[in-house]
């Protein structure tokens, strides 16, 4: 709706209703410095309301079959393909001079998010329970589950209804009541989407969305004692401060957390489709998605050559404004996040590393209206050590680093050798070796020739720093459920 200054001016969506709120923050357009919209800045009030319209709601939707839940994800399915334009420049247009293109959106995002509905509404209809037989006892074991209750769902900026969905679509369609909070950087497609959810049949306080900050509405919502379980996607330092405020409930917890994603790149891999697809890797959605490859090892047979052909190619990827359809690459999400993607070039040259193209090398090409806007060219590094910060550390930008390596035994102990343990990529022809270090890799996710080609059967998460637990099919329903042992005497 239209507020102050004629501005958009979002409002709570709890109990099935619109709820405006007492205060608001103000969301910039970093490329002009105007406001652009007015996000509420919730706190314990509105979560008290989220969790009474939450629990009002709990027995009327846990006791509805899969299939009745399964027909409302579905018609919210089919509402939210029908808006994909206006969501598309809708997520375009919030992350803004910011960041997000509108062809990203437009393929990836919305779909993704219309998909994450219709993937979930048919997976809730397939699932079986345990049974074990004890015939010397004259027992039979069998396993229920139930949905848990209701689901705290806490989502960053990045990915904004693409990851929002990906918590709201399984969490409900296990019977659950859920209270989300989107990044406040973030807010107008979830909200968007609140208007579609009456039209598809959910019922009032299954789904209600509280608007704000970490520390304000999100630490409230995570701490509540009626809230017991709790998906996180973000950083790590944010999953820390969400376990110790949940520790004292024992909540069950879900968190998909950072990566410092390796490319292991063999003599003997298809270089032509390992370029492009690791140009895309390494800077898609500018290098903002968690499982964004930043440190690339290469073979030392083929590092000269491959050097030069990924450096040729990320010059050739576009850094437009998100508007524009042929853009690869928009701007960042803010201007401390440029200040801190920028910070580690400086250290990076510091430490003697070499920076073959992008920041402080090339320059950038944008029209008049968007050079204060936060953008950066795709960034390669070389030269580097593996113990320096930026083959360390999530740089969450278009920067990635190309170092070589000579033996197998070699590059699989340098690859691990990080905290995370999220996403990498393997690329040779020989399918021996593909397995062999697919295996050894700490790494929740390995895709070897290609990179996020995703199975939403399949569990989806990280090791080590990387996040607890999993997602998908299978997993999302466990995590959203609770399991129940029966043992009957016969
Ligand atoms: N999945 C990933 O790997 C992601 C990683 N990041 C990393 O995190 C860095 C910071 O990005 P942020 O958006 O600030 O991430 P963040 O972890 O602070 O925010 C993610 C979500 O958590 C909420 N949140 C923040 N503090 C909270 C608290 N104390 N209690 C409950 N909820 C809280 C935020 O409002 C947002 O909705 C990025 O530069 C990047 O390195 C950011 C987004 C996604
Ligand atoms: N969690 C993130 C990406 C997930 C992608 C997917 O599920 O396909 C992230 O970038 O934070």
């Amino acid at each position: 709706m239209a507020g102050r200054g004629g501005l958009l001016m979002l409002e709570n969506f709890i109990g099935g209703k619109f709820l405006p709120c007492s205060s608001y923050l103000d969301s910039y357009d970093p490329s002009t410095g105007e406001v652009y919209c007015h996000v509420p800045n919730s706190g314990k009030e509105e979560v008290e309301a989220a969790v009474e319209a939450a629990r009002a709601a709990f027995p009327g939707w846990s006791s509805r079959s899969p299939q009745e839940r399964s027909q409302v994800l579905q018609r919210l399915a089919d509402l939210l393909e029908q808006s994909l334009e206006e969501l598309a420049q809708a997520e375009s247009k919030d992350q803004g001079e910011r960041g997000k293109t509108i062809t990203l959106a437009r393929t990836m995002d919305i779909p993704r998010a219309v998909h994450n509905f219709r993937f979930f509404a048919s997976s809730i209809l397939h699932h079986t329970s345990e049974c074990t037989q004890m015939d010397h006892l004259g027992c039979l074991h069998y396993t229920v589950r139930a949905p848990v209750g209701i689901a705290a769902l806490i989502s960053p900026w990045n990915l904004p209804l693409y990851l929002l969905t990906w918590k709201i679509a399984p969490a409900i369609a296990a019977g659950n009541t859920v209270i989300a909070k989107p990044s406040e950087l973030t807010s107008v497609t979830a909200w968007m989407m609140c208007r579609l959810l009456e039209k598809a049949g959910v019922p009032p306080g299954v789904v209600n969305i509280v608007f704000g900050t970490g520390p304000r509405v999100g630490e409230a919502l995570v701490s509540h004692p009626e809230v017991p379980l709790i998906s996180f996607t973000g950083s790590q330092p944010t999953a820390e401060r969400i376990t110790q405020l949940s520790a004292p409930h024992c909540k069950k917890l879900s968190l998909e957390l950072g990566g410092k994603n390796p490319a292991v790149i063999f003599e003997d891999a298809n270089l032509a489709e390992c370029i492009p697809t690791t140009v895309r890797s390494s800077f898609a959605n500018q290098g903002e998605i968690c499982l964004c490859t930043s440190r690339i090892f290469v073979q030392r047979s083929i590092y000269s050559e491959f050097l030069k052909r990924f450096v040729e190619a990320a010059r050739m990827w576009k850094v437009g404004i998100p508007s524009d359809p042929s853009a690869d690459m928009g701007a960042l999400i803010s201007k401390a996040h440029l200040e801190k993607v920028r910070s580690y070039i400086k250290k990076a040259r510091m430490e003697g590393a070499q920076i073959l193209c992008g920041e402080g090398v090339d320059k950038l090409n944008l029209p008049p209206r968007n050079q204060a806007g936060y953008f950066m060219l795709p960034t390669v590094i070389t030269d580097v050590k593996d113990e320096s910060c930026c083959m360390k550390e999530e740089i969450f930008g278009p920067v990635t680093c190309v170092v070589p390596f000579d033996s197998e035994e070699e590059v699989i102990q340098r690859a691990n050798n990080v905290k995370y343990g999220l996403a990498a990529t393997v690329w040779s022809g020989n399918v021996g070796r593909v397995h062999r270090v697919a295996k050894k890799l700490q790494s929740g996710l390995v895709w070897t020739n290609c990179w996020l080609i995703r199975e939403l059967n399949l569990p989806f998460g990280g090791m080590k720093s990387s996040g607890v637990g999993r997602e998908g099919a299978k997993d999302s329903y466990e995590f959203f459920t609770e399991v129940k042992t029966i043992t009957v005497k016969h």
